[in-house]
């Protein structure tokens, strides 16, 4: 049995940030990846990297235009260059992980007790090895509901298959209408698909700012996306060509025929199999590793860190978990879930929706005096430059103190602009400090200079 002073199990952007940290500090750490195709984890593997490399290649698809053999054929080549950029991350990461003095070991880790892991290696055979500390960072998976036919049908798919997909779907349809079924939703409408989303409750995407998500349902509407609301998936079935989805909407019974049936439900924290109970690390109530705010499981010397552990699931939380538990193994704990700031994210539609903060409503809700500043895109000379002038940017603040209370912008770029307005919120700025800010020209950032004059 090999006992070192860290065990990593999951190769995830935590994972893997951490591993480096501990072994530059001349700690020993053995990182257990269950998949030597998942080198560097989900995020550069089968999600965030891969999906991005596909909504750029769509973006410039849709502008080229032509028939549907000819989106089909850009598409295959889309699909090709995803393969080549993931491969290429994936070497890198193990060659870094590597590099930094992190051994790796290739198979599914499980509990034995609180100290001790069993590696079942993917060679075969397995391995024993015995940690001071363990930091679980297993990811997610796709939670598959259980809808008549879903997980027997052939033209059924994850975020992950489908990406693998190399012929382009004429009509997809979309069961959940969150992050994933959205995001996909605009790159195959780009690509050239016919797409409609299911989406099981009366809300559009309803925990955003509801002017600016109203806003959103249109942009997608007028790109020729069908959202189905309050609809229930009454089954899925194999037919002749693709799969034929029954919905159910107060419209009553309608049959949707697809090539390709993407099931984006929402995705699970990954623990099965690796046997917690064992080691006496406990559950929440929704399925997640518990921790306390330094990520502390119940057992002091085991850690979680990204989606296991049951937060929001973004890849820049995982590498801020990795950040926490850093401090504790190496630093003075100050660090924490609580004193992380702002988190801002992005959902890459067309334009992309970006936001930090409160909504509106939410402002409201809680008693501030709500100041409000609207822009609209096209009235960015960047915007109009890029040919992309549609969208609405929304600023919420709080009229006593002149705080930034939250901000959403549905725009190009939005996603580089969002952490300017999340860096201000946390360094306490007030909102004049961005409405007179210079800015480079022309650029989408200058429209804050505008937005904020807007505060009313
Ligand atoms: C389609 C899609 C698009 C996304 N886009 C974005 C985006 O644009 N931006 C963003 O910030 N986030 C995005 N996300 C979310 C993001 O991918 C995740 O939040 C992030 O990758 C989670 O990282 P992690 O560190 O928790 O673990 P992961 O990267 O999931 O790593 C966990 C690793 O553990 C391994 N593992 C699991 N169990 C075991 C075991 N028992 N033994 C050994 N190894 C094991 C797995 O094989 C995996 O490699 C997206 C997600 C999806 C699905
Ligand atoms: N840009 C990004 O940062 C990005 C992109 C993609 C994914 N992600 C991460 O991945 C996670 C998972 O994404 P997701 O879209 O799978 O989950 P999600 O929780 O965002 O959305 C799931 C949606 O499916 C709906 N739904 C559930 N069951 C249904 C059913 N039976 N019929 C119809 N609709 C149903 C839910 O109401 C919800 O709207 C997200 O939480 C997000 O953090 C992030």
């Amino acid at each position: 049995m090999k006992t070192v002073d860290n065990i990593i199990i999951g190769f995830g952007k935590g994972g893997k940030t951490l591993a480096g940290a501990l072994a530059k500090a001349g700690q020993s750490v053995v990182l257990v990846e269950r998949s030597d195709r998942m080198f560097g984890g989900t995020c550069i593997n089968v999600a965030c990297i891969p999906t991005k490399s596909l909504e750029h290649s769509a973006r410039l698809s849709a502008v080229q235009g032509g028939g549907f053999a000819e989106k089909a054929e850009r598409y295959r080549a889309a699909v090709e260059e995803k393969r080549r950029l993931t491969g290429a991350l994936r070497r890198k990461n193990y060659d870094k992980a590597v590099g930094a003095g992190v051994e790796v070991l290739v198979g599914e880790a499980s509990f034995l007790d609180g100290h001790r892991v069993s590696v079942a290696l993917s060679g075969g055979g397995s391995e024993e090895l015995r940690g001071e500390r363990i930091l679980i960072n297993t990811g997610a998976r796709p939670f598959i509901p259980p809808i008549p036919g879903l997980a027997d049908c052939g033209a059924v798919y994850t975020s992950e298959t489908l990406m693998e997909r190399d012929e382009l779907p004429e009509r997809l349809v979309i069961i959940g209408g969150g992050y994933i079924g959205l995001e996909f939703a605009s790159y195959y409408t780009n690509f050239g698909s016919r797409v409609t989303v299911v989406q099981d409750g009366p809300g559009f995407i309803p925990r955003e700012d509801e002017e600016v998500a109203a806003v959103v349902l249109k942009s997608l509407e007028d790109r020729g996306v069908r959202v189905l609301r309050s609809a229930a998936v009454l089954g899925v079935k194999d037919a002749q060509v693709g799969a034929e989805v029954t919905v159910k909407t107060a419209e009553g019974e309608e049959v949707l025929p697809a090539q390709a049936v993407l099931v984006a439900t929402g995705r699970r924290p990954n623990v099965a199999g690796l046997n917690l109970a064992a080691a006496g690390v406990e559950l929440t109530e929704r399925g997640a590793v518990k921790t306390d705010e330094h990520l502390r499981t119940s057992v002091p010397h085991i850690w979680a860190m990204g989606d296991v552990a049951g937060g929001l699931q973004f890849t820049y939380i995982s590498l801020d978990d990795s950040r926490i538990v850093k401090s504790q193994i190496l630093g003075d704990g100050g660090r924490t879930t609580q004193n992380r700031g702002e988190v801002p994210y992005s959902v890459f539609i067309d334009p992309p929706l970006s936001r930090v903060g409160m909504t509106e409503a939410e402002a409201r809700r809680r008693g501030y005096d709500v100041k409000i500043a609207r822009l609209s895109a096209a009235a960015v000379p960047k915007a109009q430059v890029m040919r992309r002038p549609a969208g609405v940017l929304k600023a919420v603040v709080d009229g006593a103190t002149g705080n930034i209370l939250g901000a959403h912008f549905f725009c190009a770029e939005s996603q580089e602009m969002i952490n300017l307005v999340k860096l201000a919120m946390d360094a306490g700025l007030p909102y004049t400090v961005l409405r007179d800010a210079i800015y480079t020209h022309p650029t989408m950032s200058e429209a804050l200079n505008d937005l904020f004059a807007a505060v009313n």
